[in-house]
C-alpha cells in the first residue's frame, strides 16, 4: 500500500529536515565571537549533573523497575502509575511541583537554607524527577522479560533472593537497563523546564542556551549547539546498539540424539526415606489440597492439564512456602525451610537454563555445587563436548542434560522433574524415558515427576498420585492403582479409552452381560456388587484360541497402517489395536483377555465419593 510509506516518509523527513536547515548555518556563523568559556562551563554543568542524577535514579530506579516488574499487586499498579507520573507532566509543572517541596518557603527549603534551589544540587533533583521514569519503564519491562522460572531454579540451587537477583536477574535484564540509563541521561542532559524553574543559576546547558538566544538571537546558536548535538549522537549511538538484538555468536543447535547414555551400576544400598507431605494453596479460582505419605523412592504425579501438579511441585520445592505446609523427609522437617535451604533438585518444565551462562558454567552455578560430583554427571550424561555451548545452541534433549546434570551436581534428597518430556518427540520421549529410569537407579533421592502421560508414570514410579482439580483422586503402589482404581475418571487418566459395566460374579471373575464371565487379578471383590471395568486397546487379543466369545462391530483405519477394531465382548464395546489382516471381518471371533490388564472399579462406592 503507497498511503503507508508515504506518511511514514512525511514523517521522516520533517524529523530530518532541521538538522539539513541547521548544516546551512555552519557557515554563516559567528565562530570567533562565541563565549567559549561560558559554553564550556554550562556544558560541564550538565554533563556532571546529568551523571549524577543518572546514578541517583539507577540506585532506586532498578529496584523499583524490579519490583515493579514481579509484583502484581494493586498498591504495586499504583505505586508504578505514580512514578510515571511526571512523563506525562510539562517540565514547568514539574519545576512548580519540586519548588512546592523544596523552594525557600517549604520545610525542606527552612531546614537546608534553601541550598537545594539555585545550586547544582538543584539541577540535578530537577533532572533526577524528570529522567526516572525513563529508567524505571524500561527496568520494568527488561525484568519482566526475564522468566521467573530461572529465578525459581536459581533458588533451589541455593541462592538467597539477594543472590538471585544480582546473578540471574540483573545480568539477564542487563541490555535493557542500561538502554533505560542512556535514555534518562539523555532526558536529565537536555532537562530544561523544572531546571529552569528550580535552579536557573549555575547554568546547565539548556539554560544557557534560552539565555544566549534571549541575548544574541539566532545567529549565535550553532555553536551552542555543538555540545548538545555531540552528546545526543553519542548516546544515540550507544542506546540503538543496546536496543538492536545481538547476532548469536554461538553455534546452531545440532539434531544430536538427546538420548542419555545408559548408566549402569545401581543406587545404593540405603533404605529409601519415608517422606510425607500435605499442602495446600487458595489461588485466584483454583485450590490446591493435595497430601501423601509412603516410603516409595519413586513418585509420579499425574493428571490432566490445570490440576495443580506443576503448583504442587513447586511447593515441594518451597517456591511459595506457607504456613499450613506439611512436609518432612527421613527426619527432616522442610516445611519452614526456604527453597534455597532444601535439599531439592528441581527440572522445571522449560528446563530453567540460564541463557548467559555456558553449559559448564550452569553446572557451577548452585552455591554449594560439588564439582567432583557434577562433573561426573556431566561425563556420564555424556555433556562434555558441550561444555561451552549456551542454552540457545542445545537441542532440547541437551538441554534436559544439562539441566539434570546441573540438579544433581549438589547434595539432594528430592529430584523434582516437571513433565520432563513435553517437550520431546515420542522416539525421542521413549529413549530419555528410558535413559531417565537408569538415572533413577543410580541416585539415593527420592524422585517426584509430574506428567499427564501414563506411560511415563508407569516406567517411572513405584507409586503414583492421581490429582485432578487440585484434589487427590487416589494414590498408592502404581500397580494397585491400575488394577482398582477408584473410578472411571482414575481409569481415564490413566490411559483407559472405553469403560464398561459389569456384577462381581465371584471375588476374581466379573460378568460382562451375555452370560459372558471374565477372571481378573488383583484383591479380590464382594460378589453382587456393581462394577465398571476396563483394559487397553493393545492388551486385547484376536485369537481362534481365545478364551470369551465376541463379534468384530466395525473396522477403522489406524495410525501407522494399523486397524481399530471394535469388539463387543459382552456387553462391553472396545477398541482393540491390530496390524492389517485381510482375515478379519464383521462378525463373531475369540479374545483373550489377560486378567492382569483388566482394570476394575466399584461403581458404588465411586457413586458414594461423589
Ligand atoms: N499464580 C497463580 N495464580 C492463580 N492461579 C494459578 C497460579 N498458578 C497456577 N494457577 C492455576 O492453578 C491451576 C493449576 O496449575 P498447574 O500449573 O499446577 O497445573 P498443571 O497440572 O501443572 O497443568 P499443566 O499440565 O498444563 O502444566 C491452573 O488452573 C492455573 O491456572
Amino acid at each position: 500500500m503507497p498511503v503507508l510509506p508515504a506518511l511514514g516518509g512525511l514523517l521522516a523527513l520533517y524529523l530530518a529536515a532541521p538538522f539539513v536547515a541547521g548544516l546551512a548555518h555552519i557557515g554563516l556563523a559567528d565562530w570567533r565571537g562565541a563565549d567559549w568559556p561560558g559554553l564550556g562551563q554550562a556544558t560541564l554543568v550538565s554533563v556532571l549533573s546529568a551523571t549524577a542524577a543518572t546514578l541517583l535514579i539507577a540506585l532506586g530506579g532498578i529496584p523499583l523497575g524490579y519490583l515493579l516488574a514481579r509484583r502484581p499487586a494493586r498498591a504495586m499498579r499504583l505505586l508504578g502509575f505514580m512514578v510515571q507520573l511526571p512523563l506525562a507532566l510539562p517540565p514547568l509543572s514539574s519545576g512548580i511541583l519540586l519548588l512546592f517541596l523544596l523552594g525557600y518557603a517549604s520545610p525542606i527549603g527552612i531546614l537546608t537554607h534553601g541550598a537545594l534551589t539555585d545550586s547544582f544540587a538543584g539541577i540535578v533533583l530537577a533532572e533526577t524527577f524528570v529522567a526516572a521514569p525513563f529508567l524505571i519503564i524500561a527496568a520494568r519491562s527488561a525484568f519482566a522479560e526475564v522468566d521467573p522460572v530461572l529465578e525459581d531454579v536459581a533458588r533451589t540451587l541455593g541462592h538467597a533472593p539477594g543472590s538471585v537477583f544480582m546473578r540471574v536477574s540483573l545480568p539477564l535484564a542487563a541490555r535493557g537497563i542500561a538502554a533505560g540509563l542512556l535514555l534518562a541521561w539523555l532526558r536529565a542532559f537536555g532537562e530544561f523546564g523544572a531546571t529552569v524553574m528550580v535552579a536557573y543559576h549555575p547554568y546547565s546547558l539548556p539554560v544557557y542556551t534560552y539565555v544566549a538566544f534571549g541575548g544574541e538571537g539566532l545567529p549565535a546558536m550553532v555553536p551552542v549547539l555543538l555540545p548538545t548535538l555531540g552528546a545526543a549522537l553519542l548516546i544515540m549511538f550507544f542506546a540503538t546498539r543496546l536496543t538492536t538484538p545481538r547476532r548469536s555468536r554461538l553455534r546452531p543447535a545440532e539434531a544430536a540424539s538427546g538420548m542419555l547414555p545408559p548408566v549402569p551400576s545401581p543406587a545404593g544400598d540405603q533404605p529409601p526415606k519415608a517422606f510425607a507431605f500435605t499442602l495446600t494453596r487458595k489461588l485466584d479460582g483454583f485450590s490446591l489440597d493435595v497430601s501423601y505419605q509412603t516410603t516409595a523412592r519413586r513418585i509420579a504425579i499425574l493428571g490432566p492439564s490445570g490440576s495443580g501438579k506443576s503448583l504442587t511441585l513447586r511447593a515441594l520445592a518451597g517456591l511459595d512456602a506457607q504456613a499450613g505446609d506439611r512436609l518432612t523427609i527421613g527426619d527432616q522437617d522442610w516445611a519452614k525451610a526456604p527453597a534455597e535451604a532444601r535439599r531439592v533438585a528441581y527440572v522445571p518444565q522449560s528446563y530453567g537454563l540460564f541463557p548467559h551462562l555456558t553449559a559448564e558454567k550452569q553446572l557451577a552455578f548452585a552455591r554449594d555445587a560439588d564439582m567432583a560430583v557434577a562433573r561426573q554427571w556431566f561425563e556420564k550424561l555424556g555433556l562434555c563436548e558441550l561444555e561451552q555451548r549456551y542454552p540457545a545452541a542445545l537441542s532440547l534433549g541437551q538441554q534436559q542434560r544439562v539441566a539434570l546434570a546441573r540438579a544433581l551436581g549438589r547434595p539432594a534428597d528430592l529430584l523434582l522433574l516437571d513433565e520432563p518430556f513435553s517437550a520431546l518427540d515420542t522416539p525421542r520421549r521413549a529413549e530419555l524415558r528410558a535413559a531417565l529410569r537408569a538415572l533413577q537407579a543410580q541416585i539415593t533421592a527420592t524422585s517426584i515427576l509430574v506428567t499427564h502421560d501414563p506411560a511415563d508414570a508407569f516406567a517411572l514410579a513405584d507409586d503414583i498420585i492421581i490429582v485432578d482439580q487440585g484434589q487427590v483422586l487416589q494414590a498408592g503402589p502404581v500397580n494397585d492403582v491400575f488394577l482398582r482404581p477408584r473410578s472411571a475418571l482414575v481409569a481415564h487418566l490413566l490411559g483407559a479409552e472405553a469403560t464398561a459395566k459389569g456384577i462381581v460374579a465371584a471375588p476374581n471373575a466379573i460378568d460382562i452381560g451375555n452370560d459372558v464371565t471374565l477372571p481378573i487379578s488383583g484383591p479380590a471383590l464382594r460378589p453382587g456388587d456393581r462394577i465398571g471395568w476396563t483394559i487397553a486397546a493393545e492388551r486385547i487379543r484376536i485369537v481362534p484360541s481365545g478364551e470369551l466369545p465376541a463379534e468384530i462391530i466395525a473396522i477403522e483405519p489406524a495410525q501407522a497402517g494399523r486397524r481399530r477394531v471394535i469388539i463387543r465382548v459382552g456387553h462391553a464395546e472396545l477398541p482393540v489395536v491390530q496390524a492389517p489382516d485381510e482375515g478379519l471381518c464383521p462378525g463373531p471371533i475369540r479374545v483373550t483377555l489377560p486378567p492382569g490388564a483388566i482394570q476394575v472399579w466399584n461403581e458404588d462406592e465411586t457413586m458414594a465419593l461423589r
